[in-house]
């Protein structure tokens, strides 16, 4: 199956720092994806390459195996809410529809986004501009729904949802795309909701793609081990040591393996999505920054 969205050793550079170096990845049809990295991880840009908004520095980017930023047309078939929702603040929810129904003549669910709104007691007469960050966000996922898009990003969605608002998006997002069969990706810092709703993963850190792949391989793929002090020698069926910690006698590790963990000096535990999320974010840790600003790291 052709992917959705392929990236090869794609690159973007603001002046000498690059904010996105060597991105190789694909994005299956059909997938609820996470993308999920520190703050200047690279995430935002990965998103605004992906649909055109930025041009590549280096390496290549395929939306339904066309360049997003030379043919325009692939767009059509694309939902796009960047962060912080950007609207037309003076416009009510009920005009942003009408002028949605009015940009995308083809395929436009008029009945979808009226109904998402009314469901949700979003004011059709008011100006966006004075609803509440969360009601905002509301109202652009269901502009960007009505567009029944095949692929549908969304960077950092549920940033500003309380926490229940948060559950019933995040439910109503996969609802909505188990229904018209979409892929999805999208960005978040809360990696809890994100294991919840998620099948396909992303993990930028530092500019760099740290782990992708299907939720389900990478859980099969991970492993906590607590033994005695390792050394760094080779570990039978560990392919990589992600994270270690020790104490003067034992040593914690979480490892990417490569086959069954069977010494017996090693007790092996299933480790949960978000402690491997965050060994690979801890993997990039950089000290740069306390140079940068003149303190002892
Ligand atoms: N317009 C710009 N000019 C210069 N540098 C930029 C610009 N946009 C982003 N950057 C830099 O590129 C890097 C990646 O930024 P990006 O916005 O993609 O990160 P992010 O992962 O989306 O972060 P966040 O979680 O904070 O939104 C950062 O170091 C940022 O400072």
């Amino acid at each position: 199956m052709e992917p959705v969205l392929e990236t090869d050793r794609l690159g973007k550079r603001y002046g000498k720092t690059w904010a996105l170096r060597d991105c190789s990845l694909h994005l299956p049809p059909g997938r609820i994806a996470a993308l999920v990295g520190p703050n200047g991880a690279g995430k935002s840009t990965l998103l605004h390459l992906a649909v055109g908004l930025l041009r590549p520095d280096a390496g290549t980017v395929r939306l339904f195996g066309e360049s997003p930023y030379d043919n325009r047309k692939v767009l059509a078939d694309v939902g796009f809410v960047a962060q912080d929702t950007p609207l037309y603040r003076d416009f009510t929810a009920a005009e942003l529809v009408t002028t949605g129904a009015k940009l995308n003549r083809q395929r436009w669910d008029d009945a979808l986004a009226r109904d998402r709104l009314a469901q949700l007691g979003i004011p059709p007469d008011k100006p966006v501009g004075k609803l509440s960050g969360g009601q905002r966000a509301q109202v652009a996922l269901a502009l960007a729904l009505a567009k029944r898009p095949r692929l549908l990003l969304l960077d950092e969605p549920v940033a500003s949802l309380d926490p229940l608002a948060r559950r019933e998006f995040l439910q109503s997002l996969m609802g909505s795309v188990a229904d018209a069969g979409s892929t999805v990706l999208l960005s978040s810092h809360l990696l809890a909701d994100l294991e919840r709703v998620c099948d396909y993963l992303i993990v930028l850190n530092t500019a760099q793609v740290r782990l992708t792949g299907p939720v389900e391989e990478i859980a099969a793929g991970h492993r906590q081990l607590v033994g005695p002090r390792h050394d760094g020698g080779p570990i039978g069926g560990v392919a990589a040591v992600v994270r270690a910690s020790h104490t003067d006698r034992q040593s914690t590790l979480l490892v990417r393996t490569d086959g069954p963990v069977t010494d017996p000096a090693w007790t092996v535990r299933d480790v949960s999505l978000e402690d491997t999320i965050l060994a690979y974010l801890a993997e990039g840790e950089t000290r740069a920054s306390h140079t940068e600003w003149g303190v002892p790291a």
